[in-house]
């Protein structure tokens, strides 16, 4: 049970947390903390936090648990304005989608408070932002990544992983650096080729035509450039390194694809695109069966 909860970022991520440990019976008071004070005022209309903090130290006087879940560039900020109110016991975690410039804004903000930051990384999401995107279920079922820093003890990275648990997420660990390459492969870059379409669609003469064609394929594929270009402009960035080596490596498939298209390949074609589809089909019966059992963590 944790008494007070501070999230910093009442959207979809922060809001759903606070929404999920409420309905787990898991928290006392949810203070919400962030730039838009009319979010803040929103998340407090719709009970997702019970109150609006605006003094950092009132806010962290006793809390628990410090989730922040504001876009990644902030990061550093709001750390550096929580280190010198934060407590013993407290434990601050994130919900970033890059953890190793995460981890590094966190070593320059906390210095020797270090040890109080789990970094984490929920493995949910949707196109819509903003307190009203908040759900209590956005975590059932969902991967929660966890990239603890030798300085945490056991006992805080198990008070982090407790609570996304009692959001019935599943926890799994994995390092920062094999986290964001990871996530450049089957995050970032998705999302990146999603807007990019998109604006290249939006940019033709003849976009209206296009767009009033566009069906459920075209959908499907760029549904995930309906999100936050801040959040993904902050992310792109974050895990450049990464997402370049991903980029690059999709370009040269691309360039290949040309190739076999331009020369009438049909066969090379259609080789590629089998790989693919037997490729989807096995992650897809991979996620399946991973549903049906009740969610184990992942052996830790
Ligand atoms: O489903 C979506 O809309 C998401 O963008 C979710 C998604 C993803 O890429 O899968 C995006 C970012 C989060 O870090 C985790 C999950």
């Amino acid at each position: 049970m944790l008494n007070k909860v501070v999230i910093f970022g009442v959207g979809l991520i922060g809001g759903s947390f606070a929404r999920a440990l409420k309905q787990a019976g898991m928290v006392g008071s949810v203070v919400g903390m962030g730039r838009s004070t009319a979010s803040l005022a929103r998340a407090q209309e719709l009970g997702i936090i019970d109150v609006i903090g605006s003094d950092m130290g009132q806010a962290l006087q006793g809390a628990d648990l410090v989730l922040l879940a504001a876009p990644v560039a902030q990061t550093e900020a709001i750390l550096s304005a929580l280190a010198p109110h934060l407590q013993p016991g407290t434990v601050v975690t994130d919900a970033g989608s890059t953890k190793s410039d995460v981890v590094a804004a966190a070593q320059r903000a906390l210095g020797a408070k270090l040890a109080q930051f789990v970094p984490g990384h929920p493995i949910a999401g949707r196109e819509t932002n903003g307190p009203d995107a908040a759900i209590a279920d956005l975590y059932i079922g969902k991967k929660v990544v966890l990239t603890p820093l030798p300085e945490n003890s056991a006992a805080d990275v198990e008070t982090v992983a407790a609570a996304w648990r009692a959001c019935h997420a599943i926890i799994h660990r994995l390092s920062a650096e094999e986290h964001d390459k990871v996530f450049a492969a089957v995050s970032h870059l998705p999302h990146l080729l999603a807007y990019a379409l998109v604006d290249d669609i939006a940019n033709k003469p003849h976009a209206d035509l296009l767009f009033q064609y566009a069906a459920s394929g075209f959908r499907d594929f760029t549904r995930i450039a309906g999100s936050s270009p801040e959040m993904w402009r902050d992310i792109s960035l974050a895990n450049q390194t990464a997402l370049l080596t991903e980029l690059d490596a999709y370009l040269a498939q691309l360039t290949g694809l040309r190739a076999r298209l331009a020369a009438g390949d049909g066969a090379a074609l259609e080789g590629i695109y089998s790989n693919a589809q037997r490729a989807r089909h096995q992650w897809i019966s991979a996620i399946e069966a991973a549903e049906q059992p009740p969610a184990q963590d992942q052996a830790e």
